[in-house]
């Protein structure tokens, strides 16, 4: 009811009657509003809607029935009590009235108890009818929003990758699910309704409400489980599920969130698969390998065994590769690892190091000769041709074995070792196999000890240059020098380049050391260029991978423009080997910098191709011939017909010749004879520090004046005399 005082509408055409109700209202704290006819009424009401109204029947116009049956049937209006007043007693006219809608009757002259006894009664009806038709509304609102709510979770349920399943706990039966389970299941939503979760689950209806009441009881408040559910068509499903309780009344509702793991598992087993095998063959990686070799060394040791790792690399693979391409290499390595696998037993592994590097581990009770059945196994199976995509494919391999517990304990090590006794087999000449020794971890310690200071020599500039001139016979005069590289490595003197370069070589390294030597030279013909030296020809060692890595074409280009000198007084000398390596590059180097002027020489020739092929194609202007034949050139006459046919095919191909190594009189005079045209060699002088060999420049102590005049085919006619030279 409203907390203002009830309106009351007075109907009649009558003053005095309205005043007279207005009267008797009023003081009962009534608001009164009056009409005096049917329209006014209406017009009255539709304004501003009234708590009750007093209808006259009879009134001019519109009567009393007609208002009652007009606000009766508007529902704006419907709820508002009218008590007719009438001065008609009849029952007819109080039948009409009540067909018309009207609420009350009141007899005139009004009574005023019953007026106020049938007012508040009507009054209070009307509040209580209000308060239910607001309730009713309101809670048709609340229907309407928890309707919508559900909608929208229902949607959400549906459109979620994950199945949802709502479990009553005293039904035991589903009473939601989303459309998600239904999909994944294959279930129709009524099928599973029909069904129940221990249906479609794996566990017993028992197990299963245990778990729900341990949920229930709060001992496990988000529980994650990886189980498995039936699908419809019998398959099993792997899922994940989430499952939380929820009250709901007297029951308990399990909500049950899961998710298909199938993909996942899949995908990581396909990481797996992927992290511990070698794609191309199948045969575990360098990874699983290293494990397998972890969990083989504690077997051995509970057993008291023995175990071998067999460490086996193809031989010359590369050469495979280039000549028949990638994929008959990869196919090859594919067929060599089923073939290693039938070399071994089942209990033995074979892994794939990486690139052509294959491993076994053989695990022994005390046939110690196993690992050698193994190798020789593995290289008789070699013997057979590969055949790929039509092609007869041979190789050979090169292996090393360690044996445990004898040359070491650890796995990384048992591996490291039998790589080093690989490596032994192919200086041995490659197809075959070598057992790891004592011997050779000294050396491989030792070997890098020494890799470690070169490292350290390349950063703190330990290396310096000698010069060993080179003598033009026809004048007798230092026509050039050779640049020669030496370690001063501190605490040990200077190293043997013999000891080092190689590990230049093979570490990379050569190619910085490389570049230093020819600024360094380039440097040294700057400073005597424009000092009282003048003029001096310096040859730098280049070797084949500063052709392949770094700058080569570069760095010379650069070292000749800073230190502002002529390109011919620098010379590159270069071993046919290292001509060999990246041809085309190699080439098309040489050209660029023989157009500039720069000098290039042929290094040890004799003793590698020796083609003449070769000597077309790159831009050479001399020959070098090989310290081999110059050592025996007076007492073996192979090397001296050598030696001769090297002169002879350079001048015919208008090339310069050298000789290196000349140490003997004897071994001058043949090449002044044959025509040589320069030689370099412990005769005249050693390798030099600059120190020492600017004072001979500078004085011209070796004394070979007079050559130019010597009859040089009369050896014992030569007129010159030879300082000794300096130690
Ligand atoms: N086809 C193929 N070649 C590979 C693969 N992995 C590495 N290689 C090549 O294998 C060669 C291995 O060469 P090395 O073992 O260094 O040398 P090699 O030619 O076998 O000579 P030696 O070992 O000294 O006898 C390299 O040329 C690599 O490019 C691969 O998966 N497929």
């Amino acid at each position: 009811m409203s907390s203002t005082a009830p309106t009351i509408l007075i109907v009649d055409d009558e003053i005095q009657n309205r005043k007279l109700l207005e009267a008797l209202l009023r003081p009962e704290g009534y608001f009164t509003r009056c009409a005096s006819s049917g329209e006014e009424a209406l017009a009255s009401i539709a304004e501003h809607a009234p708590d009750l109204i007093l209808l006259d029947i009879m009134m001019p116009g519109m009567d009393g029935f007609e208002v009652a049956v007009i606000l009766k049937a508007n529902p704006a209006t419907s709820n508002i009590p009218i008590i007719m007043v009438t001065a008609l007693d009849d029952r007819s006219a109080r039948l009409a009235g009540l067909n018309a809608g009207a609420e009350e009757f009141l007899t005139k002259p009004v009574d005023r108890a019953e007026l106020w006894l049938r007012v508040r009664n009507l009054l209070r009806l009307k509040a209580f009818g209000d308060f239910l038709q607001n309730h009713s509304v309101i809670l048709e609102q609340e229907v309407q929003a928890r309707t919508a709510d559900l909608q929208r979770f229902r949607s959400a349920m549906d459109a979620t990758a994950d199945a949802i399943f709502l479990v009553s706990r005293n039904t035991m039966r589903f009473v939601e699910i989303n459309a998600t389970a239904c999909s994944m299941l294959g279930y129709t939503r009524q099928e599973l309704f029909d069904s129940s979760p221990a249906e479609i689950g794996e566990v017993s209806l028992e197990a299963l409400e245990n778990s729900y009441d341990n949920i229930i009881a709060g001992q496990k408040i988000d529980v994650l489980v990886d189980t498995t559910i039936r699908r419809k068509d019998g398959t099993y499903l792997q899922v994940e599920v989430h499952q939380q309780a929820q009250k709901s009344g007297n029951d308990w509702i399990i909500v049950g969130v899961a998710r298909d793991l199938t993909e996942r598992k899949e995908s990581a087993q396909r990481l797996h698969q992927l992290a511990h095998y070698d794609v191309l063959t199948g045969l575990p990686n360098r990874t699983l390998f290293y494990e397998a070799l972890k969990n083989a060394l504690i077997q051995a040791t509970d057993s008291d065994w023995l175990l071998a790792v067999l460490f086996v690399d193809l031989d010359h693979f590369k050469n495979i590769n280039d000549t028949l391409g990638h994929a008959i290499g990869d196919e090859l390595l594919n067929q060599f690892g089923n073939r290693l696998v039938q070399c071994v037993r089942p209990r033995d592994t074979v892994g794939r190091l990486g690139g052509d590097e294959f491993a076994l581990i053989l695990l022994m009770h005390d046939e110690s000769s196993y690992p050698t059945l193994v190798a020789n196994k593995i290289r008789e199976v070699l013997r057979e041709p590969f055949e790929i995509q039509d092609q007869e494919v041979t190789i050979s391999a090169s292996m090393g074995i360690t044996i445990y517990p004898d040359d070491a304990t650890a796995h990384e090590t048992l591996i490291k070792y039998a790589d080093t006794a690989m490596y032994r087999a192919k200086q041995a000449g490659r197809d075959t196999y070598r057992f790891f020794t004592a011997q050779m971890n000294a050396e491989v310690l030792a070997r890098h000890d020494l890799e470690v200071a070169l490292h350290k020599a390349v950063e703190n500039k330990e290396f310096v240059l000698h010069y060993q001139p080179k003598v033009l016979l026809k004048s007798g005069r230092i026509i050039g020098l050779e640049a020669l590289l030496r370690w001063q490595r501190p605490g040990y003197g200077l190293i043997s380049p013999h000891l080092f370069i190689p590990i230049l070589e093979e570490t990379g390294l050569i190619v910085r050391v490389g570049s230093w030597a020819i600024t360094t030279a380039c440097q040294q013909i700057g400073q005597w260029l424009h000092g009282a030296i003048g003029p001096m020809q310096i040859s730098v060692n280049v070797a084949g991978r500063q052709f392949i890595e770094g700058d080569l074409e570069g760095d010379v280009l650069k070292a000749l423009l800073d230190h502002d000198i002529p390109a011919d007084l620098l010379e590159l000398e270069l071993t046919e080997g290292s001509l060999m390596v990246n041809t085309e590059r190699t080439i098309t180097i040489l050209k660029n910098l023989k157009t500039r002027g720069v000098q290039i020489s042929i290094d040890d020739f004799g003793t590698g191709y020796s083609s003449l092929a070769y000597l077309r194609r790159f831009p050479i202007d001399k020959l070098k011939i090989d310290i081999a034949f110059i050592r025996e050139v007076t007492t073996n006459p192979d090397d001296a017909a050598i030696a001769l046919a090297i002169i002879r095919m350079a001048h015919s191909l208008k090339l310069e010749v050298i000789a290196e190594g000349v140490e003997t009189e004897a071994q001058l005079a043949f090449l002044l004879r044959y025509h040589c045209d320069q030689i370099q060699g412990y005769y005249f002088s050693p390798p030099l520090p600059l120190l020492e060999l600017e004072q001979i420049l500078l004085s011209e102590t070796l004394d070979l004046v007079g050559m130019a005049d010597s009859n040089t085919e009369r050896q014992d006619e030569l007129p010159i005399t030879f300082k000794s030279a300096p130690q």
